[in-house]
């Protein structure tokens, strides 16, 4: 089929990323956000000052707030809007679509009611169309200045798969293919938690043996909750795990690294939020998975950790020295199962 038309269905660093991307490649993009005066800007300015600082846009990328002109007849709908909104935001404009509209969550998060993920509420308000996952090593200011990067589109569909690569591939940005969409989910949404803990470490100002143990174990944890979870965990050696997991877990403009980093200086959470602006998916993601941990038995030393610094006031120092004295585990639990030590 091809993708001609697309809506980007929020006004963030990634949403606009997203839809300059498709602008770039030729394909009539229009994002749709609430805020009229940033949709002014990138109208006439073609700029994003507020979430993308110095970043000239395309100047075909058009922006509205009337949802009817975003949606409305678009090939494939980017929905960009923090897991929290996700399913007001979607349902607001469910009686605009028809069923061969594609729609393509970009969001890392979890909805708490059935611990559902974007592509699986999505699923419920659109049983009939086309759905997708976009997820990767994607920090939205290095790709808005065409610095390289890599990203998973993952759905059952492969002609979704093979229109959503053309779309966004370009020189900078090169787009792999999955058929397991709640793996690719479920890793974006969990490394949200385990670059709060890489931001503790970095603030402690911990060693680099440290930080490497802490971002192994987070993916050994990560694992072992998809295993439980009934996800396959081979796909979370791909960009959407792995790739995901080390960017954050290293990178200051990761806002859920910001978070914990200002939590290890000794900052309040409602300050670590305050001083953000931004969404920091991983806060809320950590409240939920360490829920549903607690129900399943799932063995999650960092997250029961981090759970307590951010919400009971714990020193941050403790999480990492907390694997120091957890019971002798085995490195790799695929190969050498907890049982077999
Ligand atoms: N930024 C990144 O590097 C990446 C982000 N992601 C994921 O993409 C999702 C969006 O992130 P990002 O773009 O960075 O977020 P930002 O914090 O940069 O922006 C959030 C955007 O969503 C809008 N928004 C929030 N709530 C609503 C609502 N109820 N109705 C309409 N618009 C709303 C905000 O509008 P307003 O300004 O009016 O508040 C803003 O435009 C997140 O799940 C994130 O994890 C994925 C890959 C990379
Ligand atoms: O998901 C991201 C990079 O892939 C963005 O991470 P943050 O939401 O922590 O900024």
């Amino acid at each position: 089929m091809g993708i001609r038309t697309a809506a980007i269905i929020g006004g963030g660093s990634f949403g606009t990323v997203t839809a300059n991307i498709l602008a770039d490649n030729n394909i009539q993009a229009i994002q749709w956000l609430r805020n009229q005066d940033i949709a002014d800007s990138i109208n006439q300015q073609h700029v994003n000052e507020q979430y993308l600082p110095g970043i000239a846009l395309n100047p075909s990328l058009k922006a509205t707030t009337a949802i009817e002109e975003a949606v409305v007849g678009a090939d494939v709908i980017f929905v960009s809007v923090p897991s929290k909104s996700v399913r007001d935001v979607i349902s607001g404009f469910a009686h605009l679509i028809s069923p061969q509209q594609a729609l393509v969550s970009t969001t890392k998060g979890i909805e708490p009611d059935g611990f559902l993920l974007m592509s699986q509420v999505i699923r419920e308000v659109f049983p009939d169309n086309p759905v997708g996952v976009l997820s990767g090593p994607n920090l939205a200011k290095e790709i808005a200045r065409k610095e390289l990067a890599g990203t998973v589109i993952a759905s059952e569909n492969s002609d979704l798969r093979r229109d959503i690569q053309e779309a966004l591939s370009c020189d900078y940005f090169r787009v792999y293919a999955s058929n397991d969409v709640y793996g690719v989910e479920l890793g974006g949404a969990l490394k949200n938690i385990y670059a709060i803990v890489s931001g503790f470490v970095a603030a402690l100002g911990m060693g680099e043996n440290t930080k490497s143990m802490i971002i192994t174990r987070s993916l050994a944890e990560m694992s072992r909750f998809a295993d439980a979870m009934g996800a396959n965990p081979l796909t979370f050696l791909g960009l959407s795990g792995v790739g995901d997991l080390v960017v954050t877990c290293m990178s200051p403009l990761s806002r859920n690294f910001r978070v914990g980093y200002a939590i290890g200086q000794g900052k309040t959470l409602d300050q670590a939020i305050e001083e953000l602006g931004e969404v920091a998916e991983g806060v809320n993601t950590l409240r939920y998975v360490r829920a549903k941990a607690e129900d399943s038995g799932i063995y999650m030393p960092l997250v029961m950790g981090a759970y307590e610094c951010l919400f009971h006031g714990a020193d941050p120092g403790m999480v990492a020295r907390g694997l120091m004295t957890g019971e002798h585990a085995s490195d790799v639990e695929f190969a050498l199962p907890k049982h077999e030590i």
